[in-house]
């Protein structure tokens, strides 16, 4: 049975749930305990990663900086980790997260553009880090394809490959036969992160870990973009259940459920609601459904039938320009644009 990396992102995938408000304590807090837990990687920072903070997909409510200090000061065993999307993060971004004590660097792009990261990879490389080519929205592309852009990923030097299902849309069967085509391609590990979109998330790992991925995410309570993320707890019970082995124990993970939501009450955890059900079907970006949830209320149209647009144009991650473009269309009656 397989090896597992586990790779907890409650506190940066999760911080879309929160509105990227994350605390420097509520980061100390959280990553002693998943380091208590035996977490092996915890990634922290703005939902959007690196210079996220901004206007356009909203502000932090304290720096990268301070939360990656608050979050490296604390674990003894477990490696931090920043997500990066070049264009938002910057090299500058990269050195402060070296120089604060970062371990792993996930360099982002959307699936089918995998050459945007080989110059942040490398740097990271070069910064000593343990760097990871991030495929976002990874059930938009075939499996041909993604094996394809793995294999650039892996000539940028990439220690391993994570397939983002950003959308929660694939099904087991087809998150299968996506790790098989990249497993096929490359020598470097796979990794997988999966969105809870149509409940499948746990499943989906599962079927991952059959093919061959040995890096797994996930977030506590679920917390994450959307529909949220495959839950922490409940993935490395489910993993150890199906015999894999997990650095994390289970009851030192359930404690650090208990604790993260402490800190984040009373927030509601994330739950499958009717728009989110809908992005996992028309295969639409977790992060918009916020925006579309504002356009359809400010333009009067219905929320679904924008995500339904939404999927039919292939939206990808940051055009959210789009979202306003059809809630007005679908206000005015007027069909979708080409
Ligand atoms: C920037 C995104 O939130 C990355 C991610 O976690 C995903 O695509 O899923
Ligand atoms: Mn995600």
């Amino acid at each position: 049975m397989a090896k597992i990396t586990f790779v907890d992102v409650t506190l940066r995938d999760g911080n879309h749930t929160y509105r990227h408000q994350f605390t420097p304590e509520i980061v100390a807090a959280t990553a002693a305990a998943l380091d208590r837990a035996g977490v092996d990687i915890i990634e922290v920072g703005h939902g959007d990663g690196l210079g996220g903070s901004s206007l356009h997909v909203g502000r932090a409510a304290a720096s990268d900086e301070e939360l990656l200090r608050a979050a490296c000061r604390v674990v003894k065993r477990a490696r931090i980790a920043i997500l990066l999307v070049p264009g938002f993060g910057l090299f500058n971004d990269l050195e402060m997260a070296a120089d604060a004590g970062v371990k792993v660097a996930r360099v982002a792009t959307h699936c089918t553009e995998a050459d945007i990261t080989e110059q942040h990879l490398r740097r990271a490389k070069d910064l000593g880090m343990f760097t990871v080519g991030y495929l976002i929205s990874a059930g938009m592309a075939s499996p041909e394809q993604l094996a394809e852009e793995a294999r650039k990923l892996e000539s940028y030097g990439a220690d391993y490959v994570n397939l983002a299902e950003s959308q929660g849309h694939l099904v087991p069967t087809e998150v299968a036969a996506r790790v098989r085509a990249v497993r096929g391609a490359v020598k470097i590990p796979i990794g997988f992160h999966p969105h809870n979109n149509l409940g499948l998330a746990i499943g989906n790992i599962l079927a991952a870990v059959e093919e061959g991925a040995s890096f797994i995410d996930g977030s506590l309570k679920g917390f994450g973009g959307g529909a949220g993320n495959a839950q922490t707890e409940v993935a490395i019970t489910a993993l150890k259940r199906a015999g894999h082995e997990v650095g994390a124990d289970i009851f030192g993970i359930m404690d650090a459920a208990d604790v993260f939501s402490k800190q984040v009450a009373p927030q509601p955890m994330p739950v499958i609601d009717n728009d989110s059900i809908l992005m996992g079907y028309a295969n639409v970006y977790g992060g918009y459904i916020h925006p579309v949830k504002h356009a359809a209320e400010r333009y009067g149209c219905d929320p679904r039938k924008l995500v339904l647009r939404l999927g039919e144009r292939k939206v990808v991650a940051a055009q959210e320009d789009v979202v306003i473009e059809e809630a007005q269309r679908l206000a005015h009656g007027i069909r979708k644009a080409a």
